[in-house]
Parts: structure tokens; C-alpha cells; sequence
């Protein structure tokens, strides 16, 4: 089997509250998106890599990347306003016709090789999947700090990336959204608009984004973890 992969990179990490995007900073020695890419450089199943870089971060972006030796990734794309910006700049830059496009967040650096290629065997099947984890907390929705209703959890998944789909399909999927001024958090959710049906992998909990300040800590004991031969 074989994919391409688009990788958004272009936010700001406002929520992090870090001195620099969260993308540059250090884990055990390398930056987060290293981290990230690693993962796809190593696997044999990727074919090709698109890094989605703030348009001010260009040059830093490049310099990082010089100092490793990838060999998969195309040259930097510059970013839009939101995450869904990004991403259609990533989308419209790949040639993939015909082929299995994923779409994974640069500040998701622990994703396993194993639920790669699960994922990718689901989308080949079916045009369209996503990672995801059963919801573990009780989930209530509230209003002004008043509970509503207890949502029932059989059926709740937090969705990770990657995200895989037939590249025509997110393709037209994205388009769709920008004709319809329709926004979305994530990919499949614009596929989901469109009306076509997405299917769930079953992914792991590691597999977490950098969002806020603890999420570093998580993302340290991870690594721990993984150097004890988790
Ligand atoms: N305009 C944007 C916004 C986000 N992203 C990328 O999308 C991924 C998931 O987004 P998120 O975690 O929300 O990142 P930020 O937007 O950077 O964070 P924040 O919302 O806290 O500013 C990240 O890898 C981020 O760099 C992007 O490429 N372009
Ligand atoms: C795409 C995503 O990572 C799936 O969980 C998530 O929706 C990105 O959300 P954010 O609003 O950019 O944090």
C-alpha cells in the first residue's frame, strides 16, 4: 500500500503559551515536528511528504529541515488564516491523483506506524477514515455553567489524525466548504458534509496533540515510556 501525506503546521500555538510555535520546541533533543515527520520518513508506506509552514516561519522551517536528512518531503507550502486554510493550500500542492492522501497535524508527534497502516487500509476500502479513541470522561452538555443533559458515551470517539482519504474526495470535499463558507475542526467533517460516509479506526490514546503547557508533560513521560521499550 502507499499514501502521501500533508502535514498543517502553520498555526500559531496560542494555546501552548510558549515563546515560540510549539512546532520548534525540543523533545528529548529534536523539535516537535521533527518528531512528527520522523514517523512518515521511516515509513515505507509514504511516499511523499507536504510540510504546511507559516509563511513567517518559511526560512527557520527550511534551515531545521537542512539539518536533517529527510528525503520524502516537497517543498514548504505557506499557510492560511485557519487550519482548514492550511490544509486546502497542502491538498492543492500534491500531485495524487487516484491515490490515498492523509492529513496529519504537525503537533501530533507519537502516532504508531501500525495505526498508520490500519488507517490507510480503511481508507484504500472505503475513501474515507479517521483515528479515533472512545471517549473516557462522563460528557455533559451545559449552558451558563448549567448542566443540560448527560450525553450517552456508547458511541462518542475523540478523533485524532491522521485523517486518509481518496484524494479526489477531500479534494472535492475542501472545495465544497470553500464554495459553502462551511468551516469545520477537522478534515473528515467536510468530507462528512458532502455526505459521504467515514469510517472509524480504532487508534491509541498516545496519540495526543500539543495543545496546552501539560499536554509537554504527557508528551515527556510518552517518550519515556517509548525509551523503556514501552
Ligand atoms: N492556520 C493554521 C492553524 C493550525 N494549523 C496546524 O494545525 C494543527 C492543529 O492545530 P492546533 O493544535 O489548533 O494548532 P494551533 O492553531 O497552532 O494552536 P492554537 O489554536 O492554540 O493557536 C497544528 O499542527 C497547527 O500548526 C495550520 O497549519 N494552520
Ligand atoms: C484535526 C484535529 O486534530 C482532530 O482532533 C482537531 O480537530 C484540530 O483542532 P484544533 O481546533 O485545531 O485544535
Amino acid at each position: 500500500m502507499e499514501y502521501k501525506v500533508v502535514v498543517p503546521a502553520a498555526g500559531q500555538g496560542k494555546r501552548m503559551k510558549a515563546e515560540k510555535n510549539k512546532q520548534f520546541i525540543t523533545l528529548d533533543d529534536d523539535p516537535v515536528i521533527v518528531h512528527t515527520l520522523a514517523i512518515f520518513e521511516k515509513d515505507h508506506w509514504c511516499k511523499e511528504i507536504i510540510i504546511v509552514v507559516n509563511e513567517k516561519e518559511i526560512e527557520e522551517m527550511k534551515a531545521l529541515l537542512d539539518s536533517y536528512h529527510f528525503t520524502k518531503i516537497l517543498p514548504l507550502v505557506p499557510g492560511g488564516k485557519e487550519r482548514q486554510d492550511s490544509v486546502y493550500k497542502g491538498l492543492k500542492a500534491l500531485d495524487n491523483q487516484g491515490g490515498i492522501t492523509l492529513v496529519h497535524d504537525g503537533a501530533r508527534p507519537f502516532v504508531s506506524i501500525e495505526r498508520v497502516h490500519d488507517l490507510v487500509e480503511k481508507t484504500a476500502s472505503t475513501g474515507a477514515s479517521v483515528l479515533g479513541v472512545k471517549v473516557k470522561d462522563t460528557v455533559k452538555r451545559g449552558a451558563e455553567m448549567i448542566v443540560k443533559d448527560t450525553v450517552p458515551r456508547e458511541n462518542l470517539w475523540a478523533i485524532q489524525t491522521p485523517q486518509g482519504f481518496h484524494h479526489e474526495l477531500v479534494v472535492r470535499a475542501y472545495e465544497d466548504a470553500l464554495e459553502k463558507n462551511h468551516q469545520g475542526t477537522d478534515d473528515s467533517s467536510l468530507v462528512e458534509f458532502t455526505g459521504q460516509e467515514v469510517h472509524i479506526v480504532e487508534g491509541e490514546y498516545d496519540n495526543i496533540k500539543l495543545t496546552t503547557p501539560e499536554d509537554l508533560i504527557i508528551a515527556k513521560a510518552i517518550l519515556e515510556k517509548r525509551k523503556g521499550g514501552d
